[in-house]
């Protein structure tokens, strides 16, 4: 048995419908006038389909597929998000996600508390985000920012510091949905290499992306979704070329 992994047999998600399916006070009284058709029920979307997937340690996977395909609700399927209808998930090792990078972040409180407040999200210990504080602070490059609360951030320093935290604690499972650069040029070129430096690190790497170069470079098994299922899982080279073919 592998001491890291992901496993996934026959899983099923739907989305359910009933978040779309509420009508307001309007179309219901338009519907009552005869001025607007009533609102047809919409089905559940069942988004991952059957879906099958193992991860070994030391895989880096590439998912790749059209909008829409299933693969940013793949990603958080694996990180236990959204509950699953129906098959089997299993997952060693710690997870560490990074979409959603602002998550647990209060605009009343400063960088510093954030840091704390973001870090227990994340999991990690009072006394071990104590010792990243610095490390944090420095590479979001806030200076005395750092003690303002952060309603008064620019949009660019809050991608800073959400960045830095995010990316200071690492996981053996590192989740990532298209975020491999962040803020300003100078910042971007950082960015890109702690996200290299996490991407290498890591035991298990799900990477979601568009970018077709940098999944080549990074990852060493690529699968392609369509449909909420997997169309082709193989070598990077021959997955991307495929895919790159159906769509010309
Ligand atoms: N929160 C949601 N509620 C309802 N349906 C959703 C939700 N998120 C995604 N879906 C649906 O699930 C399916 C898969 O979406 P998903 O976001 O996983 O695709 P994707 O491959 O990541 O697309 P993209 O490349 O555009 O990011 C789509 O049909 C989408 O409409």
């Amino acid at each position: 048995m592998d001491k890291y992994y992901v496993q996934m047999e026959n899983v099923n998600l739907y989305y359910p419908s009933h978040i779309y399916n509420a009508t307001t006070l309007k179309q219901e009284v338009f519907s009552l006038l005869k001025l607007q058709k009533k609102k047809e029920k919409l089905d559940d979307v069942h988004a991952l389909k059957d879906f099958n997937l193992y991860i070994r340690e030391g895989e880096k996977v590439g998912v790749i597929g059209h909008n829409g395909a299933g693969k940013s609700t793949l990603l958080k399927t694996i990180a236990g998000i959204y509950p699953i209808k129906s098959g089997m998930l299993e997952v060693k090792g710690e997870i560490r996600s990074l979409f959603d990078l602002a998550l647990g972040f209060d605009l009343e409180s400063t960088g510093r508390e954030n840091i704390m407040y973001r870090g227990l999200l994340l999991g990690e210990t009072p006394k071990r985000i104590k010792e990243q504080e610095q490390k944090i602070i420095d590479f979001a490059e806030l200076g005395e920012f750092i003690d303002y609360p952060i309603r008064s951030y620019s949009s660019g320093m809050l991608i800073r510091l959400a960045f830095a935290i995010s990316t200071s604690i690492d996981g053996e499972i590192l989740l990532l949905d298209e975020v491999i650069g962040a803020g300003d040029a100078s910042f971007a070129v950082k960015a890109k290499e702690r996200m290299m430096g996490l991407m290498g690190k890591a035991k298990i790497l799900v990477l979601v992306s568009h970018d077709l170069n940098t999944i080549e470079e990074v990852c060493n098994r690529v699968i392609l979704v369509k449909g909420g299922n997997i169309l082709m899982d193989g070598e990077p080279q021959e997955v991307i070329d495929y895919y790159k073919n159906s769509v010309r």
